[in-house]
């Protein structure tokens, strides 16, 4: 017998090639089939059950992420999985863990700011899991001011070694994941003192727990920082604390790719920039605007199902009542998430392309296009993680009362994703270091040198500053030229009113200070330009299937007037559209909204996620909601008794007291 399919009709009313979107979502064909084998690989297996996972204790919940990532590994090894699809099987897991910490910062650490010696010693030993390291930066005292940093790593000419000590309680390493149990080894950051000088924070490669019986080496304090926000969500991760108290360590143990310490404990820095020992970072925010989309295309699967199955009012001569999903409210929150989406897969397809590039640059030893990198890394870092944050809250609200049930996915999803807009950089920090280099951009204009890469449009900032907006009709505003304009002009008039404020200080970085909220607002207007430009800049790309480029088209236009839309203020204010246009530019896309409308299940369809992945009924394939539901009520432990537990202590004697009470 076939399933039932409460969304078939919805499926049916699509527009494109389903199999070719899935494609263009996954990026090639052959990353779709991979995905698509990794993601029921997981989904088959009991091991990576998790839909009891927000019942478990902490202790039970750690156990449980220590099994599902021996089980993992197991599986990885006997399928010989390459390192890509590990990774895949690591997002379908989906329960954070140290192993992303290891995998994620610690071997790139090493790789990236090592010395080939380094590598060849430690490289293999961490791809064996023979060590399992973490990424041991932050302290209690600073995380944002990296150059803050206490812990101190002082060099002693005698036993050629370093001492690594913690001098005072807010110099305690505090955050890192996978330190707080797991972790045999760390790249701890620590300042460098070699003679008595300070040279800053350089990264030391530590061993901090036994490699037989996993206590902690002498003058190492560590252990767990405790709960964190939500039940389930990140606190299957162990984020440590950790204190030295005269630790010793070889020379050899310092990475020293950057700046060496010689034998005799000489400093030397070497042609490569000193913002290497960043690098890490850089790599990290990267594959973060990656999970952005994955996060965002998850929780907006799920809202976009929920709202064609849920009915509320309208009902016609005793007919069904309206789908939620058409009202206009409803698609103006909705559709601009599911464009974010795709946008959001696009440009992080992209950063991943540009992180290569300066990649293979950095190690030709062209340092040219690193502070673009930087610059782009961090900037869509901080939008893309705070839009998804956000949009998960959104996407509970559009579910209604049944959103906020833990099993609609949601609540989860929200408290394991929020961390990601504090860390690997506070967004608005972040944000601050676009700015930065933008303003620096802005200054560097008259000199001749001309901007490239994602700041090339300023170039161009003569004709941008006095350009006109040529729209008159609302379908004016489909010309990709005409969108692409007014963000840019909006982003370099935004950026020159900023750069001419901050002339005014006699002192810049009293000026930066004062007007840091403006260069926020500027830096956000940058980003969106280059998240719309990429968008673009896909459409220009072959791509095969019926219908399916005319929905992207669709997507890109919803998701540049909607910013549009939102930040009108500043499109008006900069003059570079006119109270009119921004009203058409509205008109629009209440069109497009009505265009995605039909292709809106289908569009979500070409996820291709798994309902395991998914993990909320709301979000379910086959729509079955009710049902689904009203079963799993019955699954709660405090429906295994009829009278609950604690009736006879607590309940039974108010009852009794207000019978007498009434009695009386
Ligand atoms: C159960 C399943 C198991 C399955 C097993 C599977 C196997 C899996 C396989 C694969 C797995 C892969 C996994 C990947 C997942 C990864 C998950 C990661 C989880 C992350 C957890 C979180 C970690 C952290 O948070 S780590 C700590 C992060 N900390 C920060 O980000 C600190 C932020 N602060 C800073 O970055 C700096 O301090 C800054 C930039 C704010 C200021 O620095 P500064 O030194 O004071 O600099 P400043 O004076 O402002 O600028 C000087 C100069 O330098 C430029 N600059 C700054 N930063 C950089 C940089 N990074 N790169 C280049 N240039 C930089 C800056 O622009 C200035 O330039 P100029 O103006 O030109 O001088
Ligand atoms: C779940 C999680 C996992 C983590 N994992 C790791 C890890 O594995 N390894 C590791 O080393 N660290 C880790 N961290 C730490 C993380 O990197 C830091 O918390 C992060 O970099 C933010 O730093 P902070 O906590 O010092 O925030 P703060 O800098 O203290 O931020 C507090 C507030 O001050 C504002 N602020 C700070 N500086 C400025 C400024 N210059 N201008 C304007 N506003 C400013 C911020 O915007 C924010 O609103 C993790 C953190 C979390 C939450």
């Amino acid at each position: 017998m076939e399933a039932l399919d409460y969304h078939a009709e919805e499926r049916r009313k699509a527009e494109f090639n389903l199999d070719e979107m899935k494609i263009v979502w996954a990026g090639s064909r052959r990353n779709y089939e991979l995905s698509d084998r990794v993601a029921r690989l997981v989904a088959s297996d009991p091991v990576f059950r998790k839909d009891n996972r927000t019942m478990l204790t902490r202790k039970d919940l750690f156990k449980d992420t220590l099994r599902k990532a021996a089980h993992a590994w197991k599986r990885i090894i006997d399928l010989r999985l390459s390192e890509e699809e590990a990774n895949m099987l690591r997002s379908y897991v989906d329960q954070p863990a140290f192993t992303d910490l290891h995998w994620g910062m610690f071997i790139p650490a090493i790789k990236g700011q090592g010395t080939s010696e380094q590598h060849e010693k430690w490289l293999p030993m961490a791809y064996k899991m023979q060590i399992i390291g973490c990424y041991a930066q932050t302290e209690l005292g600073h995380g944002s001011n990296v150059q803050g940093l206490e812990t101190t790593a002082t060099f002693d000419p005698q036993t050629d070694e370093f001492d690594l000590h913690s001098p005072t309680l807010t110099s305690s390493k505090w955050w890192p994941g996978g330190l707080g149990k797991v972790s045999t080894h760390a790249v701890v950051y620590a300042r460098l003192i070699t003679g008595g000088q300070d040279h800053g924070v350089h990264g030391f490669i530590v061993q901090l727990r036994g490699l037989d019986d996993h206590l902690p080496l002498p003058g190492i304090t560590v252990g767990d920082i405790g709960m964190k926000f939500g039940s389930g969500a990140y606190n299957s991760m162990d984020n440590g604390l950790l204190r030295f108290d005269h630790v010793r360590i070889p020379r050899n143990q310092m990475l020293m790719r950057v700046s060496q310490v010689t034998r005799e404990g000489k400093f030397v820095q070497s042609d490569v920039p000193r913002q290497l020992v960043y690098g890490t970072m850089v790599y990290v925010r990267q594959t973060i605007v990656s999970d952005a989309s994955c996060a965002l295309a998850r929780a907006v699967c799920i809202a976009t199902r929920y709202s064609a199955v849920r009915r509320q009012f309208g009902s016609q001569n005793g007919g069904p009542e309206i789908q939620v999903i058409d009202y206009k409210t409803q698609q103006s929150r909705l559709f601009p998430l599911l464009a974010s989406a795709y946008a959001f897969r696009f440009v992080g397809e992209w950063l991943k392309w540009l992180y290569t590039d300066v990649t293979q640059r950095l190690q030709a030893n062209d340092f040219s296009t690193l502070p673009e990198a930087h610059a782009c890394t961090a900037g869509l870092k901080s939008m893309t993680t705070s839009v998804t944050a956000d949009a998960i809250e959104e996407c509970r609200k559009l579910c209604g009362g049944h959103g906020y049930l833990s099993n609609s996915g949601l609540p989860e999803l929200f408290a394991v994703y929020i961390p990601t807009c504090t860390y690997e950089g506070d967004n608005v920090v972040l944000l601050l270091q676009v700015a930065r280099f933008l303003m620096k951009t802005v200054s560097q204009l008259g000199s001749g040198k001309k901007p490239v890469g994602t700041t090339a449009y300023m170039g161009r900032a003569e004709h941008l500053m006095q350009c006109r907006c040529e729209v008159e009709m609302a379908q004016d505003w489909l010309k990709p030229s005409t969108i692409l304009e007014a963000f840019e002009a909006r982003a370099v008039r935004m950026s020159i009113a900023c750069a001419k404020s901050l002339g005014k200080f006699s002192n810049p970085e009293d000026g930066f200070a004062e007007l840091s909220p403006d260069l926020v607002e500027v830096a956000i207007a940058h980003c969106q330009l280059i998240v719309v430009s990429k968008f673009l800049e896909k459409l220009q790309q072959d791509i095969p299937g019926k219908g399916v480029k005319r929905q992207l088209e669709i997507l890109c236009n919803v998701y540049a007037l909607h910013l549009l839309h939102k930040h009108l203020g500043d499109f008006v204010a900069t003059g570079c559209i006119t109270p009119n246009q921004g009203a058409l530019a509205n008109e629009q896309l209440r069109l497009l909204y009505a265009q995605v409308r039909p292709n809106a299940i289908a569009l979500v369809d070409a996820f291709n996620y798994t309902d395991h992945y998914l993990g909320s009924i709301l979000g379910c394939y086959d729509g079955n909601v009710y049902q689904k539901l009203y079963q799993e009520a019955w699954k709660d432990p405090l429906n295994d008794t009829v009278v609950p537990d604690g009736y006879l202590e607590y309940l039974r004697p108010i009852l009794k007291q207000h019978i007498r009470t009434a009695r009386l």
